[in-house]
């Protein structure tokens, strides 16, 4: 289930029934702006630590962030344990800025610059905040996209599990020049867009982007390509 912009609307999915009300989503409105408040905060301080103007990235997430979304995910218990090769869900770098994740499940795993899978560790109350491609292709991979995956390990094959990403997109026309150049993250946000309407429209939870863009016209190699 997700919630995108513009402000109330939904898109919804077939693995949740129906539960929100007006209520609910006045509320889930006001938790999207708290998110927005946040990421500005956070990109701000990546731009400062970066010794650029400290709205060197919130200027390009203008324009009523657009492209953010809010999802629910649930991951369904199962019968059967799948085999260990194939994780819950599949690694892969998610393609906007940022994303925040809120989720008190255990089992999300990173991957670091020596191919070595960590858990990420549960803090009560935590947010796990994840670069994107597209802030990695912004800043020549000063920031590094999170490779990332969720395991079978911490919750077991018999119990759901629920998370909550909050997916944040920069504005396709708002991008300033980049060390990388202002094309670039605009022909890799692009074509992400697309890789997300292709996944989308097959039901796929999370598009994954090498799989999406392969889908598109045989290019999945673009991200290898951008760098
Ligand atoms: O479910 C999670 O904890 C992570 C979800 C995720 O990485 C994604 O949807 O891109
Ligand atoms: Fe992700």
């Amino acid at each position: 289930m997700s919630f995108g912009l513009p402000t109330g609307q939904l898109f919804k999915s077939n693995n949740l029934h129906s539960w929100w009300d007006l209520h609910r989503l006045t509320e889930i409105e006001a938790f999207k702006a708290q998110c927005n408040d946040l990421t500005f905060k956070v990109l701000s301080c990546f731009a400062w630590h970066m010794g650029l103007p400290k709205d060197f990235f919130t200027t390009s997430h203008q324009d009523g962030l657009p492209r953010n979304t809010l999802k629910f995910i649930k991951y369904p218990k199962l019968a059967i344990k799948p085999d260990d090769a194939v994780p819950r869900l599949t690694e892969h770098t998610d393609w906007g800025s940022i994303t925040l994740l809120f989720t008190d499940s255990p089992g999300l795993e990173v991957l670091d610059p020596q191919d070595q899978w960590h858990e990420v560790p549960q803090l009560p109350g935590g947010i796990v905040i994840n670069i994107g491609d597209a802030l990695s292709l912004w800043t020549g991979q000063q920031l590094k996209s999170t490779m990332h995956r969720i395991s079978w390990e911490k919750v077991p094959v018999d119990q759901d599990r629920y998370s909550m990403p909050y997916f944040v997109h920069p504005n396709f026309s708002k991008c300033r020049a980049t060390p990388l150049g202002q094309r670039l993250i605009l022909s890799c946000v692009l074509l992400c867009e697309k890789c997300f309407m292709l996944t989308a429209g097959t039901g796929s939870h999370q598009p994954q982007i090498s799989q999406g863009a392969r889908e598109y016209g045989g290019k999945g190699d673009h991200i290898q390509r951008l760098l």
